[in-house]
């Protein structure tokens, strides 16, 4: 890990970006829809969440998953696979999932386990139920100008959703996206780009990331590499949005790790005009999102505005 200090000599001024009081507002707005629709015409959403295997992040995040869903009041179902499951049994859950009417959104909680094909898997789900919009058909069209996907992956939504509810201007400006895959780095790249961003990739085989990052207007940094992003990587004023949820070993911890986020938090406070922190930034505005396109699904399919 990349040490990561700062110089004792400039204060902290960038506004903190919290994405925990904006999850709360949203899933406040989604109760407020969802008892509105059920009262209205008798629908409650319902969202089936897959997981295959015991890694116990995966674990945690669908835990979480299942109380917002509760907390909001959409009924939430849950399939647990052992991790030695066949490709044909996830399969059969998604088509069962698919065929059912009380369900309006499904996901698949990644990663799979590696003797799983991804796409095999991600493109079986019904479109219209794609809350986590990682299907082919959804990302193709959040690529092309003048198409519009049915959903919007969950945490690329949430990041230009922080940015909408605290200001930041996005049309014109220079965004650098950190990293490429395809639950956040690319879509995030597109959603910018339909914005009307000017918009960089810097990838593992960029060969000048500072040069680049130091550019850029708004940074999303989503590659999973804690404290890569250092002070000297941003421009005066930039508004930085991190991604990166990466345990440290913490021996003062209960866990005995803290999470820290891609970007160098100390240093980017010192510089950038906005930054979310991590934990609390993005993290909790990937189930604030998946709970809005639930509610979104739920709506399209009975035709309730
Ligand atoms: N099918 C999907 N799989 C995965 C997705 C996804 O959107 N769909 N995203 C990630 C994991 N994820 C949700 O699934 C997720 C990650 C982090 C958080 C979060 O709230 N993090 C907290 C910290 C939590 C902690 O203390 O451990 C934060 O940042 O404040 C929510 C959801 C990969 N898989």
């Amino acid at each position: 890990m990349a040490l990561c200090a700062a110089s004792l000599t400039t204060e902290a001024s960038a506004k903190v970006i919290d994405g925990k009081s904006v999850a709360k507002q949203i899933r406040d707005e989604v109760t407020a829809e969802v008892s509105r629709m059920k009262e209205a015409i008798g629908v409650t959403p319902g969202l089936a969440v897959i997981l295959i295997g015991d890694r116990k992040d995966s674990a945690t995040y669908v835990r979480n998953k299942k109380k917002a869903c509760d907390s909001v009041g959409i009924i939430s179902l849950e399939a647990n696979l052992p991790e030695d499951s066949t490709e044909q049994e996830v399969l059969n859950y998604i088509s069962r999932f698919n065929d059912d009417p009380s369900v309006h959104g499904i996901l698949v909680q990644l990663p799979l386990p590696k003797h799983m094909n991804e796409q095999t898997i991600l493109n079986a789900v019904r479109i219209e139920k794609d809350v986590d919009g990682f299907h082919p058909l959804n990302i193709g069209r959040l690529a092309m100008r003048g198409r519009e996907p049915l959903f919007v992956p969950c945490t690329p939504k949430g990041c230009i959703e922080l940015l909408h509810r605290y200001g930041v201007p996005i049309k014109g400006k220079r965004a650098v996206v950190i990293g490429r895959s395809n639950i956040v780095g690319m879509p995030a790249a597109l959603l910018l780009q339909r914005e009307d961003a000017t918009v960089t990739i810097v990838h593992s085989r960029t060969s000048n990331p500072e040069e680049i990052t130091s550019q850029a207007d708004i940074i999303i940094s989503a590659v999973g590499q804690p404290n890569m992003v250092r002070g000297s990587w941003i421009k005066p004023g930039a508004v930085i949005i991190d991604v990166g949820i990466n345990p440290v070993e913490d021996s003062n911890d209960s866990r005995g790790y803290r999470l820290v986020g891609d970007v160098c938090y100390e240093e980017a406070s010192k510089v950038a005009s906005a930054v979310t922190p991590v934990p609390g930034g993005v993290g909790p505005m990937t189930i604030a999102m998946l709970l809005q396109n639930t509610l979104i699904s739920a709506k399209r399919i009975h035709n309730f505005e």
